[in-house]
């Protein structure tokens, strides 16, 4: 027997709808209950909107109604379900905002990362030709940038200007950590007469995004806040991946067969240690690990560091192929060389040198045990987030764009894009917010490959099983906690 789904049903703005699925097949399961994530949309906040057609869209796309979701758990494993859905990104027949009067801004904030300029092309591409707004700005150097004046003052851009930008790295706007005014950018979005906000920008960014959407509110300024989660750390809750990610892996996997390379060449008893970007995830870490092949430790921040075990693993690895690779994450080892107080300007905490600290290390470890060693460090960091988008990312940065574009167009406010089992999907930033940083499952499958593929004793891991846990507790507890 098959029941048909129950009318999903959306009440209050932001909240969870608890929304009752019933899908019997031949009792074999049931989907109990699908909470429907609702996104804050402008005219909840009493904006009437220009309630306009369309016809960007009409005519090569299928709209996308209100109410098509994308399930957030797909996996079964047991005989009923629960499962949050999002609400699917794509084109809308009814456009808030009448193109004519739309006047947008885009700002690029936090740490760079492969595709920035792929959005922000996109972003101008599909606001221009599809939809025909007039006027896009382009903040220079972050939320800092709606203050600036002279060279870093905001640029007007175009399709024709944006055209060439995604074969380069880095971000055509600029970016910084730091210097976020509520009040001067409203201010500055009013007085610009701007009514779509586009931020591209990682945790930090989107909950200063927030702000800025709930103060349009409170100010009654008719503006839509849309998000495209930036990092190459992988660390933002929820969506499947960030974009940029997948090519930094790449880029990360050269700096490993170049410590493979200075390893297996240099004699005695070459070691390669490769430090990694990844402030409190280790997943860039554990996938350049896992793609490369060549890697015989992986240590990240969510697996506290055991000596004791790592170092006579090399010391075995060392003795039976002559040489080794070791990679580690940038935020790994903080239980052993403790935490810094210092923050940076975006207000995260600066990490204490764990390559140097580590190389030390092994050093001595050898020196102990009377064998010669003969270690080289490779700190690759910034190299693998300042190239372009691979062809995968860059893919990846056009859909979030025009998920983006076709949202605030809409009406749709306050949240952000992302791709959700392979589906793009509209996130309430809150909910962003509340899941980020994520950070990797230390009893979960991707360490459990790490530690297949490298053959690190699983004892590299025995101390991190309370400390990790409570990490991934928090997290999924965030994940499961209702606005
Ligand atoms: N809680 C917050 N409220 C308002 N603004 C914030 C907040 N956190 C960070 N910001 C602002 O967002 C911008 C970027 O923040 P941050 O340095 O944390 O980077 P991020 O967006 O998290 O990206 P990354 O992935 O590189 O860390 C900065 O201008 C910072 O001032
Ligand atoms: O030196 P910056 O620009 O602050 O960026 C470093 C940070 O950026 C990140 O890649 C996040 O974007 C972190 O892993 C890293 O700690
Ligand atoms: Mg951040």
């Amino acid at each position: 027997m098959r029941r048909a789904a129950q009318l999903l049903r959306r009440t209050a703005p932001y909240a969870l709808t608890g929304t009752a699925v019933a899908a019997c097949d031949d009792d074999r399961f049931t989907v109990e209950k699908v909470n429907v994530i609702k996104i804050p949309h402008l005219r909840d906040q009493g904006f009437p909107g220009a309630n306009k057609s369309n016809v960007a869209a009409f005519g090569y796309a299928k709209f996308v109604s209100d109410e098509d979701c994308v399930l957030g758990d797909i996996v079964l494993n047991g005989p009923s379900h629960t499962t949050k859905a999002y609400t699917r990104a794509g084109p809308r027949e009814k456009l808030h905002f009448d193109p004519q009067d739309t006047r947008c801004a885009i700002v690029t904030c936090g740490g760079l990362c492969p595709g920035l300029n792929t959005v922000v092309k996109n972003l101008v591409e599909i606001l221009e030709s599809r939809y025909g707004v007039e006027k896009i700005y382009g903040i220079k150097g972050g939320y800092r940038g709606f203050t600036s004046v002279g060279w870093d003052a905001p640029l007007e851009l175009t399709a024709d200007c944006v055209k060439d930008i995604h074969r380069e790295g880095g971000t055509l706007l600029g970016t910084s950590r730091g210097g976020f005014d509520a009040e001067k950018i409203v201010e500055w979005l009013r007085a610009k007469r701007v009514n779509q906000l586009y931020v591209i920008g990682g945790d930090g960014t989107h909950r200063g995004a927030y702000k800025l959407a709930e103060l349009c509110w409170e100010k009654g300024v008719d503006v839509s806040v849309a998000g495209v989660p930036k990092t190459i750390d992988n660390d933002i809750g929820i969506i499947d991946r960030s974009f940029g990610f997948m090519t930094a892996v790449s880029e990360a996997t050269r700096a490993i067969e170049a410590a493979r390379t200075e390893a297996e060449s240099n004699r005695p008893n070459g070691i390669g240690v490769v430090k990694l970007m990844g402030r409190s995830a280790g997943f860039l870490a554990a996938f350049a690990t896992l793609a490369s092949q060549d890697v015989d430790l992986c240590l990240v921040p969510e697996v506290p560091i055991v000596l004791e075990d790592a170092l006579p693993h090399l010391e075995r690895v060392v003795d039976k192929k002559g040489h080794a690779v070791v990679v580690v994450a940038e935020g790994a080892g903080e239980e052993l060389l403790g935490a810094s107080a210092e923050v940076d300007a975006g207000g995260n905490k600066k990490l204490p040198p764990i390559g140097a600290w580590l190389t030390k290390q092994i050093k001595s470890y050898f020196k102990s045990t009377n064998r010669e060693v003969t270690v080289k460090y490779i700190d690759p960091s910034y190299m693998v987030r300042s190239v372009p988008a691979d062809a995968g990312d860059s893919y990846l940065c056009m859909l979030l764009a025009h998920a983006a574009a076709h949202g605030a167009m809409a009406g749709y406010t306050g949240f952000t894009v992302g791709l959700v089992k392979n589906k793009s999907v509209m996130i309430p930033i809150p909910e962003l917010a509340r899941t980020s940083p994520r950070s990797m499952n230390a009893r979960g499958r991707t360490w459990e490959r790490v530690v297949a593929v490298t053959n690190q004793p699983c004892a590299v891991a025995r101390k991190e099983v309370s400390w990790a846990e409570k990490q991934h507790a928090r997290t999924m507890t965030n994940q499961a906690a209702g606005p």
